[in-house]
């Protein structure tokens, strides 16, 4: 069995309600493609200058235009979406980075709370200190079936850390999601890698939507969203241009993930190392 989703990508900035919009373009154009189902990047519902500036932005699902305006999508259009967004901190001075599944109904059914920060000074690159406005989740979230299969969430910096992805292929995963906002220095250099390694090693497919461009005087993005199949083809792409919001599309072939699993099986040696 064969199913076509897609990946979007866009610019979100401070502006909520301007970032909904280019998410319902994507939506449309997802629609317009034949996909079922579209993955939405990290932070879709805002990219703030400060950790102050998004505390003014986060909203509770329930009150979250963004959200909200998602869910009526999903529902009139029977288009299960999985989007990054922020929720309120337990610490009202921090934020959760969060990923949701919205269901064909518009319901949200899923919901993983990025685990690993990003808390980075590079010497002539980025400086970020997302622990700073940013509460990390304690769990992964188990891998839930869906009409296109068995899809496990993780988030942006979680890409750097393989055991979170053999983690999930463990618990079952057909399709492992990155949502991204990744730094163009750290981009250019280990995006592309990164991903295929956890689609080789996983042998699962890899769904990555990404933020791009300038999000405001401090931010930009790598953008280059992609799905990679679980041989560890990039099987469509995006580039790095801003501008009108896109889309991307591959088929989840779970043909291809039976038959790479069977013709090669990784069978772990966990008496010589822990099972993850
Ligand atoms: O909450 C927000 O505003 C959006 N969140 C992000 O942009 C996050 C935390 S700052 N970015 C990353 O994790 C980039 C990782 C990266 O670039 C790498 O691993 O190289």
């Amino acid at each position: 069995m064969t199913f076509l989703v897609a990946v979007g990508q866009l610019t979100s900035t401070a502006n909520v309600a301007h970032n909904l919009r280019q998410c319902q373009v994507l939506v449309r154009k997802a629609v317009k493609a034949g996909a079922k189902t579209l993955f939405l990047p990290e932070a879709s519902d805002y990219i703030a200058t400060s950790g102050e500036e998004g505390a003014t932005l986060v909203r509770p699902v329930q009150e979250s235009l963004f959200v909200r305006g998602l869910q009526e999508e999903a529902r009139r259009e029977k288009l299960p979406i999985h989007v990054g967004i922020h929720e309120p901190g337990e610490d009202p001075h921090k934020v959760k980075n969060t990923v949701i599944w919205i269901d064909e109904n518009g319901t949200i059914a899923q919901r993983y709370q990025k685990v690993h920060l990003f808390d980075v000074d590079i010497k002539g690159g980025p400086v970020l200190k997302e622990s700073n406005f940013v509460e990390p989740g304690n769990h992964i979230l188990p891998p839930f079936e869906t009409a296109i299969g068995k899809v496990a969430s993780a988030i942006c910096f979680d890409l750097r850390f393989p055991e979170i992805g053999l983690a999930l292929k463990r618990q079952g995963a057909d399709i492992i999601t990155f949502p991204s906002a990744f730094t163009v220095p750290t981009g250019k250099a280990h995006w592309e890698t990164l991903l295929r390694a956890r689609a080789i090693e996983t042998q699962s497919y890899v769904v990555a939507a990404a933020q791009v461009g300038r999000h405001n005087e401090k931010r930009v993005s790598y953008g280059h969203s992609m799905i990679v199949d679980p041989w560890g083809v990039v099987a469509c792409e995006l580039g790095d241009g801003e501008g009108e919001p896109e889309i991307a599309t591959a088929d989840i072939d779970h043909e291809l993930l039976r038959k790479i699993r069977r013709e090669m099986p990784l069978a772990r040696r966990t008496d010589v190392y822990p099972e993850i």
